[in-house]
């Protein structure tokens, strides 16, 4: 559905994004997560038409997307500062994209000024930072794009609202088959939204994986023994950490999860759980193996 093969931009003495690549599968959220200044609203603008990038190619359903107005039709991009024109009412905003997108759906714009609570006759600009947000969420969703391109999306929600947004894009891709690319500089904002991430860290993709195989492959496990640990015992487990507390050996280990547990339980442990791995924890230990520290990369 989205194609980005070996892309490339800079502006003036910065070269913001350098040699990305990645899919990303119809009906599927893709996170691309990185700091401050990694590339994302780069890549971002790249991904929406509005920049050309030095090198590579975009392609949207196997168009490419640079000044492909047909394919634009069909896509929304929610910059970070959503952009209104000076003065003008929801009315008028809805107005405007009633009229540039084939697929705005009047009655689910007025189905969603119920869930939004906002007059349409209100003045955006005079609106809170949050409540200008969820304008241009409203009137996005009320386009009903094929791809939405969401950057920093959340930023000035508060948490129902945020917690209301992620419902309302996950009805999209479940119902129509929409396909969503945001941008964040928060992993746990995005880990129970995405199917996949991508971290990008000056300018460079450093890691990308599907989210559910990141899981199946990491465990985070407690055991303690009668007698202490078996001296044999950790050679045969990929152990990524391990911290010991008291009698009871806390580790993160890789490998398939049912081996990992016959494994164990040979050695016939009087304390054996495998407690919950956040996303966070897993690209810690992720990251680690490629060389970075992710405190250097992301909050
Ligand atoms: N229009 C521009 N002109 C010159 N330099 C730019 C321009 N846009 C971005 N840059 C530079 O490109 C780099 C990447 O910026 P970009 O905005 O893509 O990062 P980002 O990951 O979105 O950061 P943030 O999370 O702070 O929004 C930065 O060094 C930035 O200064």
């Amino acid at each position: 559905m989205i194609e980005i093969h070996h892309v490339h931009k800079g502006f003036e003495q910065v070269e913001a994004v350098k040699d990305v690549s990645l899919h990303v599968q119809k009906g599927s959220i893709y996170g691309l997560l990185g700091s401050n200044g990694a590339g994302k609203t780069t890549l971002l603008k790249m991904l929406a038409g509005i920049y050309k990038p030095d090198d590579g190619d975009i392609f949207i359903e196997g168009e490419p997307i640079f000044e492909n107005v047909k394919l634009k039709k069909k896509m929304l991009f929610l910059p970070d500062n959503p952009y209104f024109f000076p003065h003008a009412t929801i009315q008028q905003m809805a107005q405007f994209y009633r009229d540039v997108y084939p697929g705005w759906n009047e009655e689910r714009f007025w189905q969603l000024q119920e869930w939004f609570s906002i007059d349409v006759q209100q003045k955006i600009q005079r609106m809170s930072k949050g409540m200008q947000r969820q304008a241009a969420f409203w009137l996005a969703f009320s386009v009903m794009p094929d791809v939405l391109i969401l950057d920093e999306p959340f930023d000035g929600l508060d948490a129902v609202m945020r917690k209301k947004m992620k419902n309302l894009l996950v009805q999209d891709v479940a119902e129509r088959n929409m396909t969503v690319f945001i941008s964040s500089h928060n992993l746990r904002e995005v880990e129970d939204l995405c199917d996949h991430v991508g971290i990008l860290h000056n300018g460079e993709m450093i890691m990308e994986r599907e989210i559910d195989d990141l899981k199946a492959d990491v465990h985070k496990i407690q055991v303690a023994f009668r007698d202490g640990i078996p001296s044999s015992f950790l050679t045969g487990l990929q152990v990524v950490y391990q911290e010991q507390r008291g009698s009871v050996l806390l580790c993160i280990v890789r490998g398939n999860r049912e081996e990992v547990d016959a494994y164990i339980q040979r050695f016939a442990p009087v304390i054996f759980d495998v407690l919950p791995l956040t996303l966070e924890e897993i690209f810690v230990y992720e990251m680690g193996r490629v060389g970075y520290a992710i405190e250097s990369v992301m909050v």
